[in-house]
């Protein structure tokens, strides 16, 4: 409901008032950071002449140190001042432009007077009247807006929950410090600017939603009680923008102790990274570590294998021809992230306890100097009980005591001696250096050749003393390899269903370990055995993990996940509609997740409302899927998406041209054709690349390029575009049921136009979609 001309005229001077005050503010800023720099140019410039070294006696060299660090103290505060007033500075920058967006009149209980509670991205407070002009939608009298409707209403604080009345609710759409629409609303946030803001054109960078954020978002947002929070959500329901807002609520809410520094968001790649790394810095605050699970992965398996990564696996299973092969690897991807591989691995486990470790031989120069079958024996001599991974460190140890004493034996060789001539001055000078101080002593030279030929022999020895404390005499990947030794699982104590393609699994396994290449679906296994014989690593500084597009990670994954941060709450977001991956199409993965962790001790949400796509695109895409629970779009009309049946490839060219030039004539920028795998976008990427500008984007990108982009379906995970087509939506690319989810998923891209090509005969999937729900041309 738009408001009345004297309150809108109102609500012009405060706003005026605001920049005046913001202004003055930031003029302050400015002088203070002007001043601070010079002074800490002046610090840092007489920093050492302000200081008096002296270190002839011990309590000299005291006060020195004392007047050292007395000194670095003044300049550390002096340079997190100016650091906190350059960020304030930079926040007001932003607010400038649109200092507030929401507003509601509390009266609190007990009280006479009601408060307007403007409320913007970051608090700031009138200097001369230290009254509050906008307060942080994070405040806790900020939740009011997102939750509560005029009427009666309550609000939690750390002090306990707040009651009073709410008389008013207004919204507002300032931009560049001009009011251009104000709203009173009755419901929880109004649809008006919300729709405002739903129809706006995608970009290559994603914003936050701190103006509009949905009720039941927010509950997410702020929920901090539980140790794991998963949200199902529909695809454009917001899971990454509250995923952003909730990790700006945290590090707002324990600004005290929680550095950004210590939340870790896994992300589904590179392009996604980029995507989304403005939105922190968009509401003032600095970026988080993101990272992918095949970051981590590499880092922690290392080089000495190649680790095949997601899109190389799925890759693989779209282009391959069907046959035995490809059929194998299928039955091997769904039993290795399953639960039953899992508790296969235990047994492994088990069973490694008592035999069957593989040990590397600890070479020198080519000459074994303790042989694997000696480690092993030294290995099976401790307790059995004891845990793999202590007894690995156990044997660590012993090794380290082994090459020392071998070392000693070598030090009277003659080689040793030959090897002394050739040292350093600097040794020299160091095996010397005793004899020099003190009074002259006759056997000087020996005691410094004694040093020398250690020395030799230490350098000699370092790689080996290396190896041994990088734990690299353990055969992991043979370990690895010997499971899929076929006879093997019969004589592990297992009750797992072990698959009838057991064989097969076995067979491409090895041929891919053997050319020291990992497929994707033993990365996680491998590693989850790298870390039973080594020991967990175990991140303790992470207090907060955020898993976004969570159905991509299998049970197995998140439990690895899980055991990695042992003191973070997790929040898993994700959308089990747009399962894209091999391993999921055959699994009730949700419930798998559900019952990795104890009862009380996870919240589950779901959002069914989609904001991204225009109501015609939502229920199109929505009726792709068989079993969707209820999906709600936002009330936000665009044109039916369009199927083309073409019948060659040029036609199919053609028609692509004209319609992203139509459409981009419509003042669409970003058009995404997508493809189902790399190797099709390759091909059409081709053919239109010399008649439009367009970019094709592959795995190694690490930015959303603007403008048409040609992109295979699991790169377009999470992003949105103005328009999207999907080439070649035939019966051959899309036949089955199991394509279906990755139809969905990449139809769900779409904010505003949505294009289907079919080379030849469509996919039988459209036959279960309403014929009025889109438009055949
Ligand atoms: N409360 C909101 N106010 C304004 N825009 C919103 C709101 N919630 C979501 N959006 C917008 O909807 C679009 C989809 O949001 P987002 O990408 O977070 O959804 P998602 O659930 O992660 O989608 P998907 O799973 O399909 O990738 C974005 O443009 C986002 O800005």
């Amino acid at each position: 409901m738009s408001i009345r001309k004297e309150e809108r005229q109102k609500e012009e001077k405060r706003l005026r008032h605001v920049l005046m005050e913001m202004n003055k503010t930031m003029a302050g800023l400015e002088r203070d950071l002007s001043v601070q720099g010079e002074e800490l140019r002046t610090w840092r410039g007489e920093f050492w002449e302000d200081v008096t070294v002296n270190l002839s006696d011990d309590k000299e060299a005291l006060e020195t140190v004392a007047s050292i660090t007395q000194q670095a103290r003044v300049m550390s505060e002096l340079e997190r001042r100016q650091e906190r007033d350059r960020r304030r500075y930079q926040t007001l920058a932003r607010m400038i432009k649109s200092p507030y967006f929401g507003r509601v009149d509390f009266m609190e209980e007990g009280e006479t007077e009601e408060e307007q509670i403007y409320i913007g991205i970051a608090s700031f407070v009138e200097e001369t009247s230290q009254t509050h002009l906008v307060y942080d939608w994070r405040a806790p009298i900020s939740s009011m807006f997102y939750d509560g409707m005029p009427g009666e209403v309550e609000y939690e604080t750390p002090m306990g929950t707040v009651k009073g009345h709410m008389g008013l609710k207004r919204q507002y759409l300032i931009k560049n410090g001009k009011l251009v629409s104000v709203f009173d609303t009755g419901t929880v946030i109004g649809d008006d600017i919300l729709k405002e803001v739903l129809g706006h054109r995608s970009d290559t960078q994603m914003k936050n939603i701190v103006a509009t954020i949905q009720k039941e978002q927010n509950r997410i947002i702020r929920d901090d009680r539980t140790k794991v929070v998963l949200v199902q959500g529909a695809a454009g329901s917001g899971k990454t923008s509250v995923a952003l807002q909730r990790i700006a609520y945290l590090l707002y809410k324990h600004r005290s102790w929680l550095s950004h520094s210590q939340v870790l968001l896994f992300s589904p790649n590179p392009i996604f990274m980029s995507y989304v790394s403005n939105v922190l810095p968009e509401l003032g605050e600095e970026n988080i570590k993101q990272t992918t699970f095949q970051e981590y992965v590499e880092h922690r398996l290392g080089k000495a294998v190649h680790i095949e990564d997601a899109f190389d696996q799925l890759e693989y299973v779209l282009t391959r021809e069907s046959g035995s092969s490809l059929s194998a690897r299928l039955h091997g991807i769904g039993f290795k992230s399953s639960a039953d591989f899992f508790r296969l691995m235990q047994d492994y486990k088990h069973w490694l306890e008592q035999e069957g470790m593989i040990f590397r031989d600890l070479r020198l120069n080519d000459q074994v100097m303790i042989a694997s079958e000696q480690i092993k024996e030294r290995f099976y001599a401790y307790e059995p009980n004891v845990k793999l991974a202590n007894r690995i460190q156990m044997v660590r140890k012993w090794l380290l005591d082994e090459l020392d004493q071998l070392a000693e034996q070598h030090i009277w060789e003659d080689w040793v001696g030959e090897e002394v001539e050739f040292l350093e001055k600097e040794d020299y000078y160091q095996a010397y250096k005793p004899s020099l101080r003190g009074k002259p002593d006759v056997d000087e030279h020996a005691k410094a050749e004694l040093v020398l030929r250690k020395k030799v022999v230490r350098r000699k020895f370092q790689p080996v003393i290396n190896q041994v404390k990088q734990l690299k005499f353990v055969d992991v990947n043979g370990i690895y390899q010997q499971l899929f030794d076929e006879p093997l699982v019969t004589r592990l104590s297992t009750k797992v269903n072990i698959p009838d393609a057991w064989g097969e699994i076995c067979a491409y396994t090895r041929q891919f370990l053997q050319k020291r290449i990992v497929p994707y679906e033993d990365v996680t296994p491998l590693l989850y055995l790298q870390e039973m014989i080594q020991g967990v690593r175990r991140y303790m500084d992470i207090r907060y993990v955020l898993i976004d597009e969570a159905q991509d990670y299998s049970p197995f994954q998140l439990k690895v996940m899980q055991a990695m941060f042992p003191m973070a709450k997790m929040t898993i977001l994700g959308d089990w509609n747009q399962a894209i991956m091999p391993h999921q199409t055959r699994q009730a993965e949700l419930e798998q997740i559900t019952s990795l962790f104890q009862e009380g001790e996870i919240q589950q949400y779901e959002m069914t409302r989609s904001y991204r796509s225009t109501s015609q695109i939502v229920e199109f895409t929505r009726e792709l899927l068989t079993d969707a629970k209820p999906i709600t779009p936002f009330h936000r009309e665009g044109p039916l998406p369009v199927v083309r049946k073409l019948a060659t490839q040029a036609e199919l060219v053609q028609r692509l041209q004209e319609d992203l030039a139509t459409i981009q004539a419509e003042g669409y920028e970003s058009l995404a054709v997508i493809g189902k795998s790399q190797q099709e976008c390759q091909m059409v990427y081709e053919q239109l690349k010399d008649h439009v500008p367009v970019t094709l984007l592959t795995k190694n990108d690490r930015n959303l390029a603007s403008g048409v982009v040609i992109l295979p379906v699991y790169l377009a995970k999470g992003i949105e575009f103005d328009a999207v087509v999907i080439y070649n939506f035939s019966r051959e690319n899309y036949g089955d049921d199991t394509e279906r989810k990755r139809l969905y998923t990449a139809c769900t891209r779409a904010m505003h136009r949505l294009f289907l090509y079919a080379l030849g005969e469509p996919s039988p999937l459209l036959s279960q979609v309403d014929q009025r729900k889109y438009v055949w041309m």
